[in-house]
């Protein structure tokens, strides 16, 4: 079978990359953002994405996802392009991706089991009852069981995290997009997300993309890093290899632990002047 007649429920040889990108660009008005991405996911692996404020990662997650149309260039998710993928393709492949939103992006008038049978409601035709089953699976999963009738708004940062990652793998993704899954938690909570994620790939086998600035989640977490600056890609590589770097733009990357990592002065004036430096 071609590539092109593939289809989300077939994604190729089980060793074909699970994201290929092909020279990615892409503008917010006439500012570039992303330029020239490349990059694969191999099965099974975690990628992480990591870059200063600006950078272009949660651009890229976006495109990853099918939220934004490029400029230019390919995206091929499990076996899909993007480009050219139609309404009900696109859906069939929405549900073999999970998504951990940054903040958790739950629904605070529904309790916690109610937000993560959300995507079998969406796409599945399961009576509740199964539906109440494979939720409270999940919420064993990610150590939130007894939590279930709690609303979004009693539930501490880690617990939204933990919930939103349940929310993600309750259709049993080959993807799980995590956008900075330990971002605003104390040391030990994020450690244990981190954790967590190690656990749920170990667990369940799929690929993980991870976004994130936070350099030791990263390091823990991740098989290959993908460095981003200023919208191109710097290196993908292994955890050892990218910390022996000497690329200066990523010793400056790496370097800025201890200080304020979101403070990006070139990335911060774009911002404020709309040109690219
Ligand atoms: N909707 C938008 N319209 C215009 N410019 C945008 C938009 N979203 C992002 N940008 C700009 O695109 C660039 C990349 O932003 P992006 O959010 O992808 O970076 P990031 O690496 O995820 O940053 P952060 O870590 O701060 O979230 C930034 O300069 C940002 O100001």
């Amino acid at each position: 079978m071609s590539a092109a007649a593939q289809t989300a429920a077939d994604p190729g040889p089980d060793n074909a990359p699970v994201i290929e990108v092909r020279g990615l660009v892409t503008h917010y008005g006439p500012r570039k953002i992303l330029d020239g991405i490349d990059l694969e996911v191999q099965p099974g692996e975690i990628l992480v994405i990591m870059g200063g404020s600006g950078s272009g990662k949660s651009t890229l997650l976006n495109h990853l996802l099918g939220l934004l149309v490029p400029t230019s260039g390919a995206i091929r998710v499990l076996g899909e392009d993007l480009n050219a993928i139609d309404g009900v393709a696109r859906t069939l492949l929405r549900q073999r991706l999970g998504v951990a939103f940054q903040g958790g992006a739950l629904f605070s008038s529904l309790s916690v089991l109610e937000n993560i049978m959300l995507p079998l409601i969406e796409h599945t035709r399961l009576d509740r009852k199964t539906m109440e089953i494979m939720a409270r699976l999940k919420l064993e999963v990610v150590n939130l069981a007894g939590f279930e009738h709690l609303m979004p708004a009693e539930l501490s940062g880690g617990m939204i995290k933990r919930a939103a990652l349940a929310r993600a793998i309750v259709m049993d993704p080959r993807i799980l997009f995590c956008d900075e899954p330990s971002a605003g938690l104390d040391p030990v909570v994020a450690t244990a997300i981190d954790q967590l994620i190690l656990d749920l790939r170990a667990a369940m086998g799929m690929s993980v993309v991870v976004v994130t600035h936070e350099l030791e989640s990263a390091f823990k977490i991740a098989d290959r890093i993908c460095v981003l600056d200023r919208g191109k890609v710097l290196a993908v590589d292994t955890v050892a290899a990218i910390r022996a770097s000497d690329h200066p733009r990523i010793r400056n990357l790496l370097n800025r632990q201890g200080e304020d990592p979101d403070l990006d002065v070139d990335a911060y004036l774009e911002r404020l002047t709309g040109i690219d430096l």
